[in-house]
Parts: structure tokens; sequence; C-alpha cells
């Protein structure tokens, strides 16, 4: 059973959530998935504020002004590959070019201004092009890489289920927060890093090797994972404590705003 939801003190920081935008039906929408919605309140108990991905794209400055924080979502769409390599893409590839345009404006922007950054699955790869870094466009295959992919046919709670373990960097943030070296993950995607950008230290690794999670080596909270810790974020402690260090980020920026 969910546990019922944190409510929300008055003043709490506000966190940023671009929009991926997609059709419903013959009309363009703005959308933002709901348990990352969730999670900024449950998980962080932050105000959630949904930014839109127009083209062009409305000013960084604009769109980041009175916010606290930034959470970049997961989502089906890849990004476009002429954005990290010479690769082309394949028939078929969903991408959203309205998204991968926002957010590669934002995401610089936010880190000069020194917001708090929580970054899942597709967010994760965003920070690690934004850095120089590249992805794998198909980890599976990779040779020697798993298959991350979930079963689009599986009911959702199978979907984001416990999957895999993680070992965890000693000392580094996430250790702290899980009070221990490795956990076990669930795992929705079929990119994944390649390069690590340069500046960007790696927090966990699958046990085929492959990046899980990096944060930023110095500079304010900038925590990227490839993993979904949105998913029922009060259920699984260490998903709960992810969204609770970057929640607390959020009140430290936020007091310093006052
Ligand atoms: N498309 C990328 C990123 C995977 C990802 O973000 N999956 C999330 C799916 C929907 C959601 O839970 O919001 C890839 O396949 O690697």
């Amino acid at each position: 059973m969910t546990p019922p939801p944190a409510s929300l003190p008055p003043g709490a920081p506000r966190v940023g959530l671009p929009a991926d935008r997609k059709l419903i039906g013959p009309h363009p929408f703005h959308a933002v998935g709901e348990k990352y919605i969730r999670g900024v309140v449950d998980g962080a108990e932050c105000l959630p504020v949904l930014l839109p991905a127009l083209q062009p794209a409305l000013p960084a400055d604009a769109l980041l002004a009175g916010l606290d924080g930034l959470l970049l979502t997961g989502s089906v769409s890849n990004i476009e590959p002429h954005h990290y390599s010479d690769e082309s893409s394949w028939d078929g590839n969903p991408h959203d070019p309205a998204r991968d345009e926002n957010n590669f404006a934002l995401i610089p922007r936010a880190i000069a201004l020194g917001l708090p950054i929580l970054a899942i699955c597709r967010g994760f790869q965003e920070i690690n092009v934004v850095f120089g870094g590249s992805l794998h466009q198909k980890v599976h295959e990779v040779p020697g890489l798993m298959d991350h992919r979930e079963n689009p046919e599986d009911p959702l709670d199978v979907q984001y289920a416990l999957r895999h373990e993680i070992s965890l960097a000693p000392d580094g943030l996430l250790a702290g927060i899980a009070g221990t070296d490795r956990v076990m993950v669930n795992s929705v995607h079929g990119q994944g890093v390649d390069r690590l950008g340069e500046g960007l230290v790696a927090e966990a690794f699958a046990p085929d090797g492959l990046v899980e999670a990096y944060r930023r080596d110095g500079g304010a909270f900038l925590l990227a994972v490839q993993w979904h810790p949105e998913w029922k974020v009060r259920e699984t402690p260490f998903y709960h404590g992810i969204f609770r260090a970057f929640g607390d980020a959020c009140r430290q920026r936020a007091q310093q705003r006052m």
C-alpha cells in the first residue's frame, strides 16, 4: 500500500520539471509523468513546477527564475545521436527534439546558477552529453553488456520491479545514502553511458560494468541515476533517501534565496 503523501510546508522549495513534448491525437502536449511529480512531493517534499518545452525554447533564465532545484525525468524518447556522435539514428527511433533543445539549454544554465539537480534515466543521459560524454544507442547490442530493457508487455509493477544489483563507489554520495556498497535497482532503458563526460565521477556500476550513476566533481548537488528511484518512492528506503538528499539540497538553496 502506498503511504500517505507528505504535506508540503508553506514556502517549500520549488523544483522545476522540464516536460516532454508529445502528441495526444493530433495535438501537441507538454507532459511530465505523474510518478516524477509524486517523487518531488512525497520524496523530496518540494513543490513541483512543470516547465514547457516550446520550440524555439523559452529563455532558460526565465524558466529557471525562482526555482530551487531541477529534476530531469526519464522518457521513452531517445536523445538525437547528433548531439553526442557522428552515428546516425535508426528508423522508428523515438525522438523529442523539443525536449533536446530545451534541456540542452536549461542544464548548463542550471549548473551555472548552482541549482541542485537530480537526473533520472533520459535525464542521466542528457547530463552526460552536456559534459561531453557519449551514449551506446543500443546497450543490448554491445558485446559483454546485458539487456537493461523492460518487457513493455509486463504490468508496470513488473517493469519497475527491482531487477539487478549495482555496486556503489566507496565513500560516494550513494554509498552514504544506502549505508552499504551493493543494492538492487530497477532497469528500464535501452541506451546507456559509453564515455563518461569530463568532470563527472562514477557513483555506481551494473554487474556488466555499465555506469549506473554519477555525480559532479565539486559544485552544487548533481546526482544522476540510470534507474528509476521515483517509482513508489516511499516504499524503497534507498529510493526515498535519494529524493530526500535532493530535497535537502533544494531546501539549503531556498534558504540562500530568502
Ligand atoms: N529512452 C532512453 C531513456 C530511458 C528512460 O528514461 N525510460 C523511462 C521510460 C518511461 C518513464 O519511466 O518515464 C533509453 O531507452 O535509454
